[in-house]
Order: C-alpha cells, then structure tokens, then sequence
C-alpha cells in the first residue's frame, strides 16, 4: 500500500487520485473516508474537536485498503497512526511556503487554519510541529514546488516501482 503524507495543500488528495490511476490500483482518502460516515471535517472539528477527528482518523486509517490511500496532514501526529503507516510505502510531499501560501488562499475546510493568526501563520505553526516526523516516515521524500500533478505522479511511479523490482 502506498500512503502519502505531508503538510495540508501538499496534494495528497490529489496526487494520490491521479498516482491510482495511473498505477491502475484503487484509491481512497481517509477524509473522505471520515467524511461520508460523520458529516463534514468543520463540522465534526466544531462538534467534537480535534481529539474526536484524531479518534476518527485512527480508526479508519487502520480499517482502510486500498492501493493508494492519502491522508489527513495531522494524521502523522498519533502514534498508532505512524505504526501503520510504517508497513507500507509512504511518500512524503514536501512543500515550501511559498506554494503553501498561494494554495491556502483558496482553502476554506481546514478548521485548523482558521482563527486571527492567519492562515499561512498557523499552517507555518503545524509544519514546524511535524516536519520532523513527516521526514522520519518517509520512504520517499517528492519536493511539489514547481511540478504539475502529472509531473509529480511519473517521478512517484518511478521510485515505486523501481523499488519493488
Ligand atoms: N502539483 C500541483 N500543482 C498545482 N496545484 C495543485 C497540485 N497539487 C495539488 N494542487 C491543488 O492544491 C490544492 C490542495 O490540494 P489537495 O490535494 O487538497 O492537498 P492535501 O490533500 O495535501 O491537503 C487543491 O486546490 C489542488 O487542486
Ligand atoms: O493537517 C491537519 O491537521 C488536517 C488536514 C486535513 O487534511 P489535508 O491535509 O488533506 O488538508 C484534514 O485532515 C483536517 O482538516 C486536519
Ligand atoms: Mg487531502
């Protein structure tokens, strides 16, 4: 199974949709995943708060199959998360902040960028918290700046596959 990790914008969601097809293999996002069971990721964060999505998340990453799964940005954070993570290929997507801040202009279901810091503040403030992790987990570690999705799942698939030769 391949998991992609990294910051919130980083395209996991995306990249792992498009890196699923064209591996031919099935995809899955542990948002989505969470989202069609328990309402919306705002809501259920208003709700319930971010100990109650980290629940949720825990949950439905150990229960989930598929070729390609992304994750959440934080689901890094829980121990039980990583130790999962582990027995599979994770694929790190780096991004620097410069990406972060023109992607997280449009952003508007990340409750954990709301509040008065400011959104590039507060995702600056995350990615501090996790970077090393994100680093540690990495099998493959894909710097996005610059390259289309398209781009970035052919470099994807290239070290995927040339490392289970
Ligand atoms: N390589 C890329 N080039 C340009 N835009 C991208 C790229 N990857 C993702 N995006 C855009 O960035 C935003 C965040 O992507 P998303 O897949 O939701 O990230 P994540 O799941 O890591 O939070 C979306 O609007 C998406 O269309
Ligand atoms: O980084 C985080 O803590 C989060 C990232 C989000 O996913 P994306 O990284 O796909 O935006 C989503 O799981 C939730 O809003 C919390
Ligand atoms: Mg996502």
């Amino acid at each position: 199974m391949i998991y992609l990790i990294g910051p919130m914008a980083s395209g996991k969601s995306t990249v792992g949709k498009a890196l699923a097809k064209a591996l031919d293999t099935t995809f899955l996002d542990t948002d989505e995943v969470i989202v069609m069971s328990h309402g919306s990721i705002p809501q259920i964060f208003a709700e319930h708060g971010e100990e109650h999505f980290r629940d949720l998340e825990v949950a439905t990453l150990r229960a989930t199959q598929a070729g390609v799964l992304a994750t959440g940005g934080g689901a890094v954070l829980r121990p039980e998360n990583r130790e999962v993570l582990r027995r599979g290929t994770v694929v790190y997507l780096q991004m620097d902040e410069d990406t972060a801040a023109r992607r997280l202009a449009r952003s508007q279901d990340r409750p954990l960028l709301a509040g008065e810091d400011g959104v590039l503040q507060r995702w600056r403030q995350l990615f501090a918290a996790r970077r090393d992790i994100y680093e540690d987990l990495a099998d493959l570690t894909v710097m996005v700046e610059g390259k289309s999705v398209n781009e970035l799942v052919a470099l994807i698939q290239g070290h995927v596959i040339s490392a289970t030769r």
